[in-house]
C-alpha cells in the first residue's frame, strides 16, 4: 500500500476545524484532527506546504518511522504547530492500518481495558445557583463526572461562562481576541463558596472537577486547593502555568488537592519533570496537540510508572475526529483517568460522522473499523473559514494576564 495523495481540509460549522484526508493507491483512507483554536491556518499551512509533498509515495503501514521522519526530519522540534501537523498525519495512518485490519483502532492498541470510558461534562453558570443547577442538569443525564465554573461576582467576562443566556460556551470569536478582566482576590474569595453549594445541592457521590485555567501563582494555588478539600475535588486544572514545571512543586507541598495539567503542553519532554518528579496526579495531553496516537502512547507509559493517569483534553475546540482517536486510547490506556467531554453542536456532527455514543455517564468509541469518524466533505465545503480568536485577560489596571 502507498500514499496517493492527501488534503487539508478546513471547515467551520460554528467554529473551525482543521483535517487532514490521506488517500492511499489502495482506496483506503484516513483523517487526522489537526485543528489548533485561533492558529488554525498555521497547521493548515504546515501540512500543505512542508508535510504532504514528504507522504507520498511511502508505505502508511510504516507509522511508526513516517512519525520519526516527519519529527527528527523536521529538525525545528515540538511546539503547538509542528505537533499538531504531526498528530494529524498519525491518527489518519491509525485510522488506515485499523480500517485495512477491519478492526477498531482500540484492538490494535492492545484490546479494551475497560467497558467504557468516564467523560466529565462541562456546568458553566453566571452566578451559584446557575453553576449548581447546571450541575445538576449534567447528574440527570447520567454524567458521573461534572466540571463547575462560575461567574464571579464584581469580575466581568470570566473564563467559563457563557456570555448572554444559555449553557454553551464558546470562549473563540469573530474580530480581535476579546478582553476580560482578572481579578484573583475575588476569585479565590468566591471558589470555596461555590464549591459548597455544588456539594450541598448534589452530594459528595459524583465527580467534581474544576479549571483554573492557568490564573494563579504557585503560593495562590496552594491556597486555593487547600480551601477546596472539603468538597474532594477529582482535581483541580491548570492552577499556574505550566511552563516552569518546578512551581507544581510548592503547590503539591501545601495540598491534598489533585492536580491535573498539560493541555497546551505538545510533547513528552514538555510534561517530563511533573511526570518523573510526580509533580501532578492526571496528565491533560491530547492526540491532537500531543503528536498523535504513537506520541500520547508513550507520555501514557511514562505517566504510568508514576501513578499518573490519563485526562485528556476533549474541549469542542478540538474536532469528533480527536474525539473518536481519543476514545480509542481511552478505552485501551491502562492508566486511564477521565476524558473530557464537551457536546459539538448539531452542524459539526453532521460534518463529521461518528461511531461513537454516551450512555449513562461513559462514552464508546463504536465498534466501525478504524477510529469510526469520517468528514462529509460537500457538507463541510458549505462553512468557510471564519477567523476567530480566543480571548486575553487583564487585571482591572490593564495588566495582561494569562486567559
Ligand atoms: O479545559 C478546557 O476545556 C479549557 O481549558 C479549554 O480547552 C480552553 O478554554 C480552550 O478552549
Ligand atoms: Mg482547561
Amino acid at each position: 500500500m502507498k500514499i496517493q495523495s492527501a488534503s487539508v481540509i478546513v471547515t467551520s460549522p460554528g467554529r473551525n476545524f482543521v483535517t487532514l484526508k490521506i488517500v492511499t493507491d489502495e482506496g483506503l483512507y484516513g483523517i487526522g484532527d489537526a485543528t489548533l483554536n485561533g492558529r488554525e491556518l498555521a497547521v493548515a499551512a504546515y501540512l500543505n506546504e512542508h508535510v504532504i509533498p514528504c507522504l507520498i509515495g511511502r508505505d502508511p503501514h510504516q507509522i511508526e518511522d513516517i512519525w520519526q521522519y516527519l519529527y527528527k526530519g523536521a529538525y525545528w522540534r515540538r511546539g503547538p504547530v509542528t505537533m499538531s501537523a504531526i498528530a494529524a498525519v498519525d491518527t489518519a495512518l491509525w485510522d488506515i492500518k485499523a480500517k485495512a485490519a477491519n478492526m477498531p483502532l482500540y484492538q490494535l492498541l492492545g484490546g479494551k481495558s475497560r467497558t467504557g470510558v468516564m467523560v466529565y461534562a462541562h456546568a458553566n453558570g453566571r452566578d451559584v445557583p446557575e453553576t449548581v443547577d447546571r450541575v445538576g442538569a449534567y447528574l440527570e443525564k447520567g454524567y458521573k463526572a461534572v466540571r463547575a465554573q462560575s461567574g464571579i461576582p464584581g469580575v466581568a467576562g470570566v473564563y467559563g461562562v457563557a456570555k448572554g443566556k444559555g449553557a454553551f460556551y464558546e470562549p473563540a470569536t469573530r474580530g480581535l481576541p476579546e478582553e476580560s478582566v482578572w481579578s484573583t482576590e475575588a476569585y479565590l474569595d468566591f471558589a470555596p463558596q461555590l464549591f459548597e453549594a455544588v456539594r450541598v445541592a448534589h452530594g459528595m457521590n459524583f465527580h467534581l472537577l474544576h479549571d483554573v485555567h492557568h490564573r494563579l501563582t504557585p503560593i495562590e494555588a496552594a491556597r486555593l486547593g487547600k480551601s477546596l478539600e472539603p468538597y474532594r475535588l477529582f482535581w483541580m486544572e491548570d492552577p499556574v502555568p505550566v511552563e516552569n514545571q518546578e512551581s507544581f512543586r510548592l503547590i503539591r507541598q501545601h495540598t491534598t488537592t489533585p492536580l491535573a495539567v498539560g493541555e497546551v503542553l505538545n510533547s513528552i519532554w514538555d510534561c517530563k519533570d511533573l511526570i518523573e518528579e510526580q509533580l501532578i496526579d492526571y496528565i491533560r495531553t491530547s492526540v491532537v496537540h500531543a503528536g498523535g496516537i504513537t506520541h500520547l502512547r508513550r507520555i501514557a507509559d511514562l505517566a504510568s510508572l508514576y501513578h499518573v493517569r490519563t485526562g485528556c483534553h476533549g474541549a469542542t475546540d478540538l474536532s469528533p475526529v480527536c474525539m473518536g482517536a481519543a476514545l480509542h486510547f481511552d478505552l485501551w490506556v491502562p492508566n486511564f483517568g477521565v476524558q473530557e467531554h464537551m457536546e459539538h453542536n448539531p452542524e459539526t456532527d453532521a460534518v463529521f460522522p461518528h461511531a461513537y455514543s454516551f450512555k449513562d455517564g461513559y462514552m464508546h468509541p463504536g465498534e466501525t473499523p478504524g477510529h469510526g469518524v469520517d468528514i462529509d466533505e460537500e457538507l463541510a465545503a458549505k462553512y468557510p473559514y471564519n477567523p476567530a480568536y480566543l480571548p486575553v485577560a487583564r487585571l482591572a489596571d490593564g495588566t495582561l494576564w494569562s486567559w
